[in-house]
């Protein structure tokens, strides 16, 4: 796993993120606007040239692989090429996960982009949203984990909309966590999921602190 520190102030951060947070949301509205058009085909074909010409000017500059998470010396985590919750991400719904000890909880909307069987959520995605949200729970303690394994349960199907997904540490044993996890909408849970995660082998903070909750987003950080 790559780590690597960004030795940057809050105020840096506050500051990129006023930056990249608008321009995903744009690139997202880019896909749902491409999911959902009914313009001609001339119209199509000149939004394609537009958009190339975009992709041509972000890659005169071009990071090697993904983003990483880097952490500033205070262990901020910046996971923002993250697919559930990354700022720079316009895969990501984004996931805005609200964290106490054991729990992490997050509403979402998801739309056009994420659809399975018509109008309904891909059954793959309802699993990543609630990946995400068992390895949040599981590392409210400070300590990282994988997902060592997530058994996921599809309850009736998930109407696109507004949703909310909750996790919940349910017992600890040596460097396992395990964890259970709802998605709902209003009238009740629609997924189920459990997971065992596992801590790494010899794993401390180098400060022996719990790890502060990671600068996904201006409004994380307004917390
Ligand atoms: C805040 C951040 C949120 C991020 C959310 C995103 C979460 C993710 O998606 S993580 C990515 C997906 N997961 C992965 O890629 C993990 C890949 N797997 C691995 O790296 C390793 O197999 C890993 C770390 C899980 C376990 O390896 P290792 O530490 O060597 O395990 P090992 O020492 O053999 O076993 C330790 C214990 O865990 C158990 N265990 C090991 N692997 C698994 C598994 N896959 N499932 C369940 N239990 C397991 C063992 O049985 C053992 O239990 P016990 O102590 O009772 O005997």
């Amino acid at each position: 796993m790559d780590f690597r520190i960004e030795d940057i102030t809050p105020e840096e951060i506050d500051r990129r993120l006023a930056v990249v947070e608008p321009l995903t949301d744009s690139v997202r509205d880019l896909v749902d606007a491409v999911i959902r058009s009914q313009v001609s085909d001339d119209e199509l074909q000149a939004a394609k040239a537009t958009i190339d010409e975009v992709v041509a000017s972000l890659r005169t500059r071009q990071r090697p692989g993904g983003f990483g998470t880097p952490y500033t010396r205070e262990f901020i985590g910046m996971p923002w090429g993250n697919a559930a919750v990354g700022a720079r991400n316009a895969i990501a719904p984004p996931l805005r996960v609200t964290r106490s000890a054991g729990l992490a909880e997050c509403d979402m909307v998801l739309g056009a982009a994420y659809e399975g069987p018509g109008g309904c959520v891909h059954g793959g995605v309802a699993a990543l949203m609630l990946d995400q949200l068992v390895g949040e729970a599981a590392s409210t303690d400070g300590l990282p984990s994988f997902t060592g394994t997530l058994t996921v349960k599809y309850l009736r199907p998930t109407r696109l909309g507004a949703l909310n997904a909750r996790a919940e540490v349910t017992g600890r044993e040596g460097r396992k966590t395990f964890v259970h996890a709802t998605l709902s909408d209003d009238d009740g849970v629609t997924v189920e999921a459990d997971a065992i995660m596992i801590s790494p082998k010899g794993f401390e903070l180098p400060t022996g602190d719990a790890l502060p909750p990671p600068a996904n987003s201006r409004a994380d950080r307004d917390v």
